[in-house]
């Protein structure tokens, strides 16, 4: 079914003027779209390449379009559109809309990740290594790819889009887009260097190279099939009212081996007074700002805020930190348990909204530690009745497991570790009141208890 890619050319931006009035309407209700509240007041053109001729019966462009939107410089997203007469029924999810202007006048555009052709002509350009327009695929040798295999795009509620092929890889394209070294490559390929076998190595990838700058465009690993990830699973286990200490410690052994490696991968660095001060500074800024946009944070701020002092006043005191680069954005949702057991990590972007550089930076490992902790509370405060005492043994556990890889306990670094789950724990009361406020309760119990830390 995949055809060998034959390079068409970039596109012109009469392509995206055809597009402009569809994309406003189109792209601020994907997920994946991530200046929600703002209106889309107009694109432009990043790169664009013609992947099949618009004069065909099936076009298809991939676009790097920027959006315009006020009071921000506009953010660049990775789009694969798809052009035809008319679209089949089971492509009408699709649909983008259609065109009454320009060069695509009257055609019907449509999101081409859903398609079958569009969605194997990138497996077979990541195969093949194919260079088009701007397009650069790369892949390690090592593992092989077989031609052919069936297309199917993840429907799960997620940042970016995934294609699985055969249930053999899946393809993560990443929509929101930035140029730089990006962590979702760069991490999995200096672990699989290291030989982890916790994070699935990248099998291939896709860079854009525009104006001297290159971005990461997809990455394809192998795809762990029947897997379950880790939120999924403590619900179930907590809906038998069932013990998850096992697979916390597990858990925590696994995070502990991936700090291991990516320590002796990547550099480390010792964090003192200078380096902690910035990082204190950074979480005593995001609470206030969380403090103005959520009212109800408001009375726990000053409490909260002696978390972080405490940690300031720790560094001032000559006490010091080793520092490394670290997941970012670790929770149960990013872990994947195969039916066999073993525990897999995932989406090394971090925190999407913080810039690259800032993500790149080496960071003490508690913090994926504090990531965790909070998702084992989330899970026990998502039950009904609320389950405090399930949390506490999955934390425990979680501890213990990775102090048995790391050498090193979490629990005895108490002031770093209240200072990570406070600006985790106030994260997620601003994640909450804007995606989901009915979920607002559960960071705000950890806020309660954050904000009191000596009470029962
Ligand atoms: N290697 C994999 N094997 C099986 N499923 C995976 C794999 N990688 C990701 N997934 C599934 O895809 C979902 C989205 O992946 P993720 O990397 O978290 O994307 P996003 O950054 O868009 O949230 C995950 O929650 C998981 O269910
Ligand atoms: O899925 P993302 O990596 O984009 O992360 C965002 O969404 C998460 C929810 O889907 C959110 O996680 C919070 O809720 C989880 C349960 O749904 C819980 O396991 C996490 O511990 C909790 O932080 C995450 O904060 C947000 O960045």
């Amino acid at each position: 079914m995949a055809k060998t890619v034959t390079p068409s050319g970039t596109t012109s931006p009469g392509v995206l003027a055809s597009l402009d009035p569809l994309l406003r309407e189109w792209l601020p209700r994907q997920r994946w779209f991530a200046g929600k509240g703002r209106p889309v007041t107009g694109f432009s053109l990043v790169a664009g390449t013609e992947l099949l001729p618009s004069r065909s019966r099936l076009g298809l462009y991939h676009l790097l379009v920027r959006a315009h939107q006020p009071d921000t410089a506009g953010d660049c997203y990775q789009l694969l559109i798809g052009a035809r007469e008319a679209l089949p029924p089971r492509l009408a999810p699709a649909l983008i809309g259609h065109v009454t202007d320009g060069p695509l006048t009257g055609r019907t555009v449509y999101d081409a990740l859903y398609d079958a052709r569009p969605a194997g002509l990138l497996l077979e350009a990541l195969r093949t290594g194919a260079r088009i327009g701007v397009l650069r695929c790369e892949r390690d040798f090592d593992q092989e790819i077989r031609p052919g295999l069936v297309p199917r795009l993840m429907t799960a509620e997620q940042s970016n889009s995934s294609v699985v092929y055969g249930d053999t890889f899946i393809l993560k394209l990443l929509r929101r887009v930035v140029p730089g070294v990006n962590p979702d490559l760069e991490l999995p390929l200096a672990l699989a260097r290291e030989g982890c076998p916790r994070v699935p190595a990248p099998t291939a990838w896709m860079e854009g190279d525009v104006q001297g700058e290159t971005y990461v465009l997809g990455v394809l690993q192998p795809y762990l099939q029947g897997a379950t990830d880790g939120w999924e699973l403590a619900l179930r286990e907590l809906a038998k009212g069932e013990d998850f200490g096992a697979e916390a410690r597990d858990l925590g052994r696994a995070t502990a081996e991936v700090h291991r490696a990516l320590a002796r991968a990547l550099p480390t660095a010792t964090f003192g007074h200078a380096q902690i001060q910035p990082l204190v500074d950074g979480m005593v800024v995001r609470l206030e700002a969380a403090a103005q946009a959520v009212p109800t944070l408001r009375p726990y701020a000053p409490a909260l805020r002696t978390a972080f002092t405490a940690l300031a006043a720790l560094a001032a005191e000559g006490h010091t930190w080793t520092a490394q680069r670290v997941h970012g954005d670790l929770h149960l949702g990013q872990c994947l348990r195969a039916p066999a057991g073993e525990w897999t990590l995932i989406d090394f972007e971090g925190e999407p909204a913080r810039p690259l550089a800032e993500r790149r930076m080496p960071q003490p490992a508690v913090r994926d530690v504090a990531g965790m902790l909070r998702s084992f509370d989330y899970a026990a405060h998502s039950a009904d009745p609320p389950l405090p005492a399930w949390a506490h043994g999955c934390r425990a556990a979680f501890c213990s497991g990775y102090a048995e890889v790391a050498g090193v306990d979490p629990r005895t670094d108490p002031v770093l570790l209240r200072a990570y789950e406070t600006d985790k724990a106030v994260y997620e009361v601003v994640y909450e009141a804007r995606h989901r406020p009915d979920w607002l309760p559960v960071p705000l119990s950890a806020i309660h208890r954050l904000a009191a830390p000596d009470l029962p």
